[in-house]
């Protein structure tokens, strides 16, 4: 079990760049290695991966770092034995050997210890099975199982022996989207894609049942649906304006006060103006900025055109930003299709109190300068690091393999993929170092770096099989302490 001693009063967001201490993730698992070609895309991935690969020659390497940042007892000097065991049972769940940390902490394990009560197992089967349409005899096997077992297969799908009882759960690696923290309360989703409702159901098990979110009970934010959703004739249902659905990776805690959400091909109005409305009311923040942003498969959530690097410094997609914004202006078209506005970006700042005038935000270079300069009190120029360093047509494929969405462990160090090389030559064109995972630890097992003295870094983690499933390091973690910015 997490020893929960140490975390009770412990959960608190209040940027994306402060000291990162505690986050959930959880690691591919067994169901992602069962995609197959004709679901791909309804399950949100773009192909098949290979499992092996993705885990050991990727996605090992973030739990590597992320140990070496957030609870480095857990690894230092013990990398290469690490690797060493084929067996990879440092990273799985339930074994001896796992790591099992309380700072860096996979949903699996809070699921495996949540369901170690029998009232819970038999409620949250009970709810799997109904919205997987379980026979009751499957219900009835699904009781058998113990819970480390159970909870694998909720995620996986799949039965010890292989058997596919239901589809999996590859999203679950972004654990992003499953839930946000602002400053001390935790905002569940509501997702917009049928292959992620089961995720936002464990994870609401998760979050009122586990004893580390028990003292937060109160400050668990669901978004109310539209009263009467339920009486509204299908095609309106779906509409923008009555649709509640939101997604993690449009919702970002930018400064202690001031919250983003991203009105995306995931998040509707409708979502963020509930959003709005409680957090005003409990007055957790007092700013929150909507973007809107164009109902794209590439632009899914606003984390993947920007994220921030640190307090000076965003990295973003050029063609979304003022360039784009300038080029637009100039085009005689732009002028006489007007319907084509509804599928431009549209930023729109609300003050608590004062919501019926809200300030039009131009373009993504402002609002974030603003956000460097004004909430976060930086001094210094504000820089931006385009995508693909701004050359055609880079920006647009490096964006789609996440060029833009980058995960901050401390002010000025990120993770991203290696992949997306014309970006990461603008990285060190602004003078970052920019370091392949396996180097940077190496180094660190050497003594030669230490996490804490590091400044204006970019891991490199490798990514030919992640980047396939449509999503970055900033989607691949979900934050829930962070040292305060200011
Ligand atoms: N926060 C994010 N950008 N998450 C990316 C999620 C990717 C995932 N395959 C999906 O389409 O749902």
């Amino acid at each position: 079990m997490i020893n929960t001693s140490t975390l009770l009063e412990n959960i608190q967001v209040d940027s994306e760049v402060g000291r990162l201490r505690r986050l959930l993730i959880h690691s591919p698992d067994r169901g992602l290695g069962k995609v197959v070609p004709s679901k791909a895309q309804d399950w949100l991935f773009e192909d098949i991966v290979h499992l092996a690969t993705m885990r050991r020659e990727e996605y090992d390497y973030y739990v590597k770092l992320l140990l070496y940042f957030l609870d480095p007892d857990k690894i230092k000097g013990r990398v290469k034995a690490i690797d060493a065991d084929l067996s990879r049972s440092f990273y799985k769940p339930g074994t001896p050997e796992y790591f099992n940390s309380d700072r860096v902490i996979d949903v699996q394990t809070l699921l495996a210890e949540i369901l170690e009560q029998a009232v819970i197992r038999t409620k949250l089967t009970a709810a799997i099975c109904g919205i997987e349409r379980c026979s009751y005899h499957i219900q009835a096997e699904l009781g058998t199982y113990d819970p480390a077992e159970l909870a694998k297969i909720f995620l996986s799908g799949s039965l010890p022996d292989e058997r596919m009882l239901f589809a999996p759960l590859p999203n679950l690696i972004f654990t992003r989207d499953i839930g946000i923290v602002i400053n001390d309360h935790i905002l569940l989703n509501k997702p917009a894609k049928s292959a992620r409702t089961r995720e936002s159901l464990l994870a609401q098990y998760v979050f009122f049942h586990h004893p580390i979110f028990a003292n937060y009970q109160d400050k668990i934010i669901e978004i109310p649906d539209n009263e009467h959703h339920f009486l509204l004739p299908d095609d309106e249902k779906h509409s923008d304006y009555n649709r509640t659905t939101l997604e993690g990776g449009d919702v970002m805690m930018v400064a202690p006060r001031h919250l983003l959400i991203g009105c995306s091909e995931r998040t509707t109005l409708y979502a963020a103006q509930q959003v709005m409305k409680v957090l005003f009311e409990r007055a957790v923040v007092d700013t929150i900025t909507i973007i809107k942003i164009p109902k794209k498969r590439d632009y899914m959530h606003i984390d993947t055109l920007f994220t921030q690097v640190k307090k000076n410094m965003w990295v973003l997609l050029s063609s979304l930003g003022r360039q784009g914004d300038e080029a637009k202006k100039r085009d005689l078209l732009h002028f006489f299709a007007p319907q084509a506005f509804d599928h431009d970006l549209r930023i729109m700042q609300f003050k608590k109190g004062q919501e019926h005038k809200p300030v039009d935000i131009e373009n993504l270079e402002d609002l974030l300068t603003d956000i460097s300069r004004k909430d976060l009190g930086s001094t210094e120029p504000v820089q931006f690091i385009y995508s693909g360093n701004k050359e055609f047509p880079f920006g647009d494929r490096e964006q789609w393999t996440d060029s833009c969405n980058l995960l901050a462990l401390q002010d000025g160090v990120v993770i991203g993929y290696d992949r997306n090389d014309k970006t990461l030559e603008a990285f060190r064109n602004a003078g970052f170092r920019v370091v392949k995972a396996v180097d940077l630890l190496e180094q660190f097992e050497q003594g030669v770096l230490a996490p804490d003295t590091l400044t204006d870094t970019f891991i490199m983690l490798p990514s030919a099989e992640l980047s396939r499933a449509r999503g970055g390091s900033h989607c691949m973690s979900m934050p829930i302490l962070r040292e305060a910015v200011l």
